[in-house]
């Protein structure tokens, strides 16, 4: 049966096999009825559709899912018979008894360690909180966001309740946070390549980017681009010497931290509070932003236009607050999930892992210190909040994912619904009870050694692939007479990128694809680019079948996909 690689696909019925490779059943056989469907259509229609989804779950390698089941259904199943909700905050066990919260709080605990934080404990301010998503990392870079704009806003921090108002949470204010006071006016800074959710997320919670408030607020001053304000700040360029490809598309896909700087600081200066959120892995180059290199250079900023501490006061004799007036947060959606695990692997011989670049610090435990020229020295924990994706690297059946932050940065939230007899400290409303049994199963069954193997694994599977690419290159130069397949791979990276099949290979391999202008204003330097990749489910055989499609004569030719 071709090129399918696993064993684990029912014998579909004979109506399956009318069509190969498998497509989703028909709409009329997906139809509705109000008779209801009977438990032959419902079979048909039920069997069509596993033999699809399972070929292209054994075809998928354009997207950073993790394909391996690891064994969920054997182990998990018996959870489906039971509607598991984790409504509330993840360590207040609530009124709804059917929840899984000890689980969750497990699986907390464990992120906090790995990610050199400690485990819960609610009068301990520098522990982490966090809680399990019912979405993907999308909703922990919203709720991010929403956290770092309501705690650099000056908003009431969570164990701050006004005695005065007994019931009612309000949602005070600072006294001195009139419409026109840039000290609650936080701004958000991301690079170009940040994840498409965060435009989505600063349009949710009204936060304007830099560039939005430089327009409005400081027109014509952008201190990087001769005075014109960009949405989002600009990628790393590449270290090459020819002029045609001085261009961050050519680039690494990491921020650039020199223009982050003078960017940060010009609205330092201006009294705003800070926000940056940096890539660790990112969406398409798979590029990890220098955390250590951020955090050290934004310090003396952030203690020189006083963001260190700031004191809000509220008035009508409340307690006046000390906080923070700069938060980094870290979309760790794919790479907090396994960088970890390399940076183990390189510091013990035992792994022979020698890695193509050092491997980046992003987590808790990043502290930076600063020597003003007067006053005491000062160091900080620089980043506030972390997030990772379930079905990214860790391979869960559902989106779902973690946020982790720390007690001192918690605020109240906007309402107490009694009925939840719980906080309503998290951005859903009923939580996915199921997921934090997924991720705990996932990860009692991998243990460190485990993890350690699939993260250098994906390593040398990027090399592998890249290595297999250039052969193809090679051949259909020779071959074609055909130009560069573009292959690239950031350092770390997980990923390959290259020129784009046809679109019949894309949609075999389900491969995610971008067309990118790579000069500006230059419509000839257009090219249309996909990439692998390499998650702990990526064989080498998959690798193999896949860059054996490439040496096809038509393989590159954009004809339309004969099937979905
Ligand atoms: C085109 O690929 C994507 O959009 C994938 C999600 C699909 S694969 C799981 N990436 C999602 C992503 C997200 C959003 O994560 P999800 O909401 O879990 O999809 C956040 N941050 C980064 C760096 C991401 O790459």
């Amino acid at each position: 049966r071709g090129d399918v690689f696993t064993d684990d696909i029912a014998i579909p019925s004979q109506e399956v096999w009318s069509t190969y490779p498998p497509t989703p059943p028909t709409p009329d056989q997906l139809k509705l009825k109000r008779t209801g469907l009977t438990p032959a259509e419902r079979a048909a229609a039920l069997d069509r559709l596993a033999a699809y989804v399972e070929y292209k779950r054994d075809h998928l390698l354009g997207y950073q899912i993790n394909s391996d089941m690891n064994g969920y259904a054997e182990d998990l199943s018996r959870f489906l018979r039971t509607h598991i909700n984790n409504i509330g905050d993840p360590f207040q066990d609530g009124g709804l008894k059917v929840n899984s919260k000890v689980v969750e709080q497990a699986v907390l605990d464990y992120f906090a360690e790995l990610w050199h934080g400690k485990p819960y404990v609610q009068a301990d301010k520098e522990s982490c909180w966090g809680y399990s998503l019912s979405m993907g990392s999308t909703e922990g870079n919203m709720y991010a966001l929403w956290n770092a704009r309501d705690y650099l806003s000056g908003r009431r921090l969570l164990g701050e309740e006004e005695s005065d108002q007994a019931g009612a949470l309000t949602y005070a204010s600072p006294q001195d946070a009139t419409a026109d006071n840039r000290a609650y006016q936080p701004v958000v800074f991301y690079s170009e390549d940040t994840h498409y959710s965060f435009n989505k997320a600063v349009r949710v919670l009204s936060l304007p980017t830099f560039g939005e408030l430089g327009r409005d607020l400081y027109k014509n001053e952008c201190p990087i681009n001769n005075g014109v304000w960009p949405d989002e700040v600009p990628s790393a360029l590449p270290e090459t010497s020819n002029p045609d490809e001085r261009y961050s598309t050519f680039g690494p896909g990491s921020i650039d931290v020199d223009k982050l700087v003078v960017l940060v600081d010009f609205f330092a200066r201006k009294g705003h509070p800070i926000i940056v959120s940096l890539n660790f892995g990112s969406t398409f180059k798979g590029a990890y932003d220098p955390v250590r290199e951020v955090s050290d250079r934004l310090l003396p900023i952030f203690h020189a236009n006083g963001l260190i501490d700031r004191e809000i006061h509220y008035g009508h004799g409340r307690r006046t607050d000390h906080r923070r007036g700069f938060w980094i947060h870290v979309d760790g959606a794919l790479g907090a999930g396994y960088v970890p695990f390399l940076a183990k692997a390189a510091k013990e011989a035992k792994y022979g892992y020698n890695p193509d670049a050092p491997v980046p610090e992003f987590d808790f435990g990043l502290r930076s210190r600063h020597v003003p020229e007067h006053g005491e020295p000062v160091e900080l924990d620089m980043v506030a909040s972390i997030v990772v994706s379930g079905h990214k690297w860790m391979g869960a059946p559902v989106p779902c994912g973690i946020f982790a932050t720390k007690v001192k940065y918690q605020m109240q939230p906007p309402s107490k619904p009694d009925y939840i007899g719980s906080l309503d400290t998290t951005f859903a409303g009923s939580r996915n009870g199921f997921s934090p049994i997924v991720i705990w199963d996932h990860i009692a069954k991998n243990p460190d050694d485990r993890q350690i193997t699939q993260a250098t694994h994906a390593q040398r599977m990027s090399a592998y692939l890249v290595d297999r690419l250039v052969q193809v290159e090679q051949y259909r130069k020779a071959k074609f007479n055909e130009d560069s397949l573009f292959i690239d791979r950031t350092p770390l990276a997980i990923t390959v990128r290259f020129r784009r099949p046809g679109a019949r290979l894309v949609a075999k391999w389900s491969l995610s694809t971008v067309s990118l202008r790579m000069r500006p204003n230059d419509d000839s330097s257009i090219r249309h680019i996909a990439h692998v990749f390499l998650m702990p489910s990526t064989t080498q055989e998959q690798i193999d079948a896949f860059t054996a499609d490439l040496y096809a004569y038509d393989a590159f030719d954009p004809i339309e996909p004969q099937s979905a």
